[in-house]
């Protein structure tokens, strides 16, 4: 580990032009479709073991590696080729009464851990990011993807090494170790500027006890969607049918649905019904058992904090959209959270109030995606309180620093 942290930080500091950094991931994109045989073979080999591991169904599905899903990737990478180069930029610039011209200039961050979990696709993707943006990346994806995310790690290392740029931009961490994780957390902080941990509550409290480097966190999604009083109704049902049951499996499906009092026996039938029929399980509290004529269990207090990533979802009664806004405050995790409203100025109330990483208005939980934002790609959606914040792309891998131009001025 610490002659990968080494390497690393070797790495990070060469300057690639940017059009040698296209020019490499454009050839990553050509060799995985070159070595896509090798590439499945190798996924297949995950595949085996995960089901005799018995994973279940939907992590198999996020496992998988098929000739679609290289497609894509590969949009992925073309996407980010086309992005602009995010460093060297100059983000501000003003001059002071004394002479002094103060530039504000990006930079790279330097070494970026990135601990996540079983979805080949992060590490192409993340490689590719932390890449153009100038960044070394040390890759330690889930152990059920470790023989699909070698390969992958590999083919970019090799259109490096052709293109006779450092190797060691990318390295991956091949073991199913999860001391690993501990060590990177607390003894490289020598060479690791940040860790991105991306998964769910036990990696949170693995990081929170471990970590000695700051961290970019991509934790866990329980978003919620609120229905104020003044929704309309088929675009109430639309969005929550969307933000739940789109894809039950990622950080951005909506977990709790919040249903304003004065709405709940108009809406929540029709809402609930077309959850229900699509074979979504439904915990509500006692004035939704009592108004809902379908199918529901009566939620406990765990509900509210449980991301299901499954057909499943809680729905509560709230007074109004300021106990809305308390309950998300409350139980949610700065991910992203929704409220559906013809009320220009409860919405505006909403956005503003709400702690979520992306908060929206009338629409679905479910766009909280790097891809969906216009960044190419992610690293993921971040859920801490500094920046950055919900989805992390090329222009979020960075830092700066000022450049002070002066004629020999010096301070009174
Ligand atoms: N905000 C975001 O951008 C995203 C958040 N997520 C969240 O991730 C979760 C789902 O993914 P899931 O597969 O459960 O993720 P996990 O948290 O189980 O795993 C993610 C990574 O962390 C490692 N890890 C987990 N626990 C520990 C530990 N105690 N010690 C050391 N390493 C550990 C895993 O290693 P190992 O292989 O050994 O399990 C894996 O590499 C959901 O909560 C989802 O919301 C998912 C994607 C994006
Ligand atoms: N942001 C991405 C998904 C990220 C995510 O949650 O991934 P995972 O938990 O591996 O299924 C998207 O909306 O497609």
């Amino acid at each position: 580990m610490n002659l990968i942290g080494k390497n690393a930080k070797k790495a990070a500091l060469e300057k690639v032009n940017t059009k040698v950094k296209n020019k490499i991931l454009k050839r990553y994109a050509f060799l995985l479709d070159k070595e896509k045989n090798s590439i499945i073979a190798e996924n297949t080999k995950d595949i085996k073991f995960a089901l005799q591991k018995g994973l279940k169904k939907n992590l198999i599905d996020r496992l998988a590696i098929n000739h679609k899903k290289l497609d894509n990737i590969k949009t992925s990478i073309n996407k980010i080729i086309k992005l602009k180069n995010p460093i060297d930029n100059t983000l501000e610039k003003w001059s002071r009464p004394n002479g002094l011209k103060i530039k504000r200039v990006s930079i790279p961050i330097g070494v970026i851990g990135v601990i996540y979990e079983s979805r080949p696709n992060v590490t192409s993707d993340v490689a590719s990011l932390c890449f153009k943006s100038g960044n070394a990346v040390i890759l330690k994806g889930g152990s059920e993807a470790i023989n699909t995310n070698k390969i992958l790690a590999k083919l970019f290392r090799k259109a490096l090494k052709e293109n006779k740029v450092n190797e060691n931009f990318i390295q991956f961490v091949d073991s199913k170790n999860r001391k690993m994780v501990d060590y990177m957390l607390s003894r490289m902080k020598d060479y690791i500027h940040v860790i991105i941990p991306r998964g769910g509550k036990n990696l949170v409290k693995r990081v929170q006890e471990f970590s000695a480097i700051p961290i970019i966190g991509h934790l866990e999604g329980l978003c919620h969607t609120f229905v104020d009083k003044d929704a309309e109704l088929k675009m109430a049902i639309d969005i929550i049918y969307n933000a739940k049951l789109r894809n039950t499996s990622i950080c951005g499906a909506t977990e709790t649905i919040l249903l304003h009092e004065k709405i709940v026996k108009k809406f929540c039938n029709p809402i609930l019904k077309r959850l229900e029929e699509s074979g979504c399980k439904i915990y509500g509290d006692h004035f939704l058992c009592k108004h809902y004529n379908g199918k529901i269990s009566a939620a406990k207090e765990k509900d509210w904090s449980t991301e299901y990533l499954a057909p499943t979802v809680s729905v509560k009664t709230v007074k109004n959209h300021e106990e809305a806004i308390k309950h998300i405050n409350k139980y949610g995790t700065m991910h992203t959270d929704s409220i559906i409203t013809k009320n220009k100025k409860t919405a505006k109330k909403f956005l503003k109030n709400v702690k979520s990483s992306i908060a929206m208005h009338n629409t679905s939980t479910q766009f909280a995606d790097g891809g969906e934002f216009g960044f190419g790609g992610e690293v993921g959606i971040s859920t801490n309180i500094l920046p950055p914040r919900g989805p992390v792309g090329l222009g979020q891998l960075i830092s700066y620093k000022y450049e002070i131009v002066s004629n020999g001025q010096t301070r009174k």
